[in-house]
């Protein structure tokens, strides 16, 4: 049986390459002008196969004008312009590239950046023109020719003179209407920044007349009240950047051009902490400039802070933010990834999820990663002004999902060090363990010296073992998920054992216990709903008792998570346990009182609770029956 063509609806399809594409009807300049370098460019690469000489790139400029009384905007290259049939073919088919086509004749050329590949990007011009006139005329031809259309209803081609090769596009710029406007498109403050926007890098200047205000010169018989005067002079200036820095080699760059480009590129008042400077060959090809900025912006810890990095195809900007490139936990690195390995979607606005920008992905995550533990190594306090502004993402990072990134970021973790009294990593921590220890201690608290007071410390102090000061939020969160490092269990000084005691002396608390079973229930007893028991314990020196948590919910958890909750469905409570110092002089007073049978042991269990709540700093839910009863001690 025959194949059959399929047949297009010419004028519908038209319609819909007009009006559903494109998102941003701002995309036509890009298109127009990415059609102009690439005209350029078969005209240079041409030249320079024939081995013309004296052709520069900056001889060949792509140059606009704005005409607002006639609402005209004109986009003229001295490129390799077009025969008549090239323009019917060119123009008048849809999704006819000649752009794709001269880029597979010329495969072999290395330095080709040849954008347009689909044939479609022309059309853009219509979201914005209610008509649009081609002139051009071919290189090497005499004859010019004129292609016009009002869009979907046809277009006509015609003979006409044009001085030299090269393509003039004129747009009417349609009226504006009740819901859209289009006056943006004939001001050159707004297509200067587009053509910054989108268009920077194309290698041909990009030029337009700007107009300027200076101060006029000191007339020489001015008085002495003579007041400055300005006029306004018009300039012809070049919009575009042309090369971009990533594409110059690194040793041709200084540090003070990084950080001018930096801070000019991403609007920050501070040069970044540091810059990776990349380009990869390979499975995957690409150049990457990263910054790492010395400070958080504003919104960086909230909803409306959007990670990505600059995503450009050949010079051409595709995306402004594209957040694939970015895993969470790095969001606050910003920069630019230039790469020609991308299946482009027909907009360029959009990306098909390949597998090429996740090994792009995966390989920028690497480098960051290094470079920050490249700073970590060498320049420490660089690295501790990036852990303020950045730390807490990246303990997050390893808290989230499970974990499932803790593998990655857990040395870039820093916490505060009780025996270093400075921040150090769990590699130098682990390193300085003594030979016995057998866990990485840490404990929390709202303050460092506020951690450094707990009841606990003092035991660890005396042993001369190092605690982590955690005194972040996400911090435990944070510790519980990595559980172990270097096969190490973390382990938090408010645990019931924290590995210290001797077998004697853990036999010597359970006999204690035994032998105070009346004491310790009777204290329990006048704790009711406020403790489950009341122990005894080894792990305290000077302090007479402290409090832990049993279950999954810590007390350091329950502070954190209240704070957070909502209402008070959402508090959670930490399951407590009294635990009373067996050698401090306030338990033998209580033995002593308890054999009296005195009711100052419930009074006193109230106290040193109350007190043992003031130091893991929770609230206290009655602090006047608390002050009532040690005014009734010292009185
Ligand atoms: N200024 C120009 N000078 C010479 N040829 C041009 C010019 N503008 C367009 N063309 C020709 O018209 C063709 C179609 O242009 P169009 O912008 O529709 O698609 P494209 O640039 O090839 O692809 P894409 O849709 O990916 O941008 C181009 O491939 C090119 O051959």
């Amino acid at each position: 049986m025959a194949k059959k063509q399929f047949k297009a609806e010419s004028k519908r399809l038209l319609d819909l390459m007009i009006n559903s594409i494109y998102t941003h009807k701002e995309i036509f300049l890009r298109e127009l002008i990415s059609n102009a370098s690439d005209a350029t460019d078969k005209l240079y690469y041409n030249a320079m196969k024939d081995g013309k000489t004296g052709i520069t790139r900056d001889s060949l400029p792509i140059e606009l004008t704005l005409d607002k009384e006639n609402r005209r905007f004109v986009i003229e290259d001295h490129g390799c312009g077009m025969t008549a049939e090239e323009l019917e073919s060119n123009l008048g088919t849809i999704a006819r590239s000649g752009s794709l086509a001269f880029k597979k004749e010329n495969q072999d050329q290395a330095d080709i950046d040849i954008i347009g590949q689909f044939g479609v990007g022309f059309y853009a011009a219509f979201m914005v023109a209610s008509h649009v006139e081609v002139v051009s005329r071919a290189i090497g031809s005499d004859q010019a020719n004129r292609w016009e259309s009002d869009g979907t209803a046809g277009y006509t081609v015609t003979p006409c003179e044009k001085e030299e090769n090269g393509t003039r596009i004129t747009l009417t710029i349609k009226e504006n209407t009740e819901n859209e406007t289009y006056d943006e498109f004939l001001e050159p403050y707004r297509i200067q920044a587009l053509v910054k926007k989108y268009s920077d890098y194309i290698r041909y200047p990009i030029k337009m007349d700007m107009i300027r205000s200076r101060m006029k010169e000191k007339p020489a018989d001015a008085g002495e009240d003579y007041q400055p005067e300005w006029e306004e002079y018009t300039e012809n200036t070049t919009l575009n950047s042309m090369v971009p820095i990533w594409k110059k080699s690194k040793k041709d760059l200084t540090e003070e051009e990084y950080n001018s480009f930096y801070t000019s590129k991403f609007y920050d008042y501070q040069p970044p902490l540091c810059h990776i400077h990349s380009s990869v060959e390979g499975a995957v090809t690409y150049t990457a400039m990263l910054f790492i900025p010395a400070h958080a912006p504003m919104d960086y810890y909230t909803k409306d802070y959007e990670k990505g990095l600059q995503l450009y195809s050949n010079g051409v900007l595709i995306m402004d933010k594209c957040a694939d490139l970015l895993p969470d936990h790095f969001s606050f690195v910003r920069g630019m990834v230039d790469t020609a390995d991308l299946s482009l979607n027909i907009s360029r606005e959009m990306l098909q999820h390949d597998r090429h920008l996740k090994a792009i992905a995966q390989s920028i995550e690497k480098k960051i990663k290094s470079e920050l533990l490249k700073m970590q190594k060498d320049q420490r306090e660089e690295y501790e002004k990036f852990w303020k502004a950045f730390g807490r993402q990246i303990k997050y990072g390893a808290y989230v999902d499970y974990g499932a990134h803790k593998d990655l970021l857990q040395d870039l973790l820093i916490y505060h060090s009780s025996t270093e009294d400075k921040l150090v990593t769990l590699e130098e921590y682990v390193s300085r363990m003594k030979e016995e220890q057998k866990y990485i201690y840490y404990a929390c608290g709202e303050t460092i010296d506020k951690i450094k007071l707990l009841p606990a410390m003092e035991t660890l102090r005396d042993k001369g073992y190092e605690v982590l000061c955690l005194d972040d939020n996400i911090d435990e969160f944070c510790i519980k998920m990595l559980a172990s490092y270097q096969e190490k269990e973390f382990k938090s000084i408010a645990d019931a054992d924290l590995g210290l005691e001797s077998e004697d002396e853990k036999a010597e608390i359970k006999k204690l216990t035994e032998e105070n079973e009346t004491l310790l229930a009777a204290l329990g007893t006048a704790l009711e709903g406020k403790v489950k028991k009341v122990e005894l314990t080894g792990r305290l020196k000077s302090h007479p008792c402290c409090l832990r948590a049993e279950g999954p919910v810590t007390l350091e958890m329950e502070k954190v998570l209240n704070q957070q909750a909502l209402d008070d469905s959402q508090r959670v409570h930490a399951e407590r346990i009294l635990e009373l110092n067996a050698e401090h002089p306030v338990f033998k007073k209580l033995c002593e009182l308890q054999q009296q049978n005195s009711d100052k042991v419930a009074v006193y269990a109230e106290i040193l609770y109350t007190q043992a709540l003031l130091i893991e700093g929770l609230p206290v839910d009655d602090p006047v029956s608390y002050a009532n009863a040690v005014c009734g001690l010292i009185s």
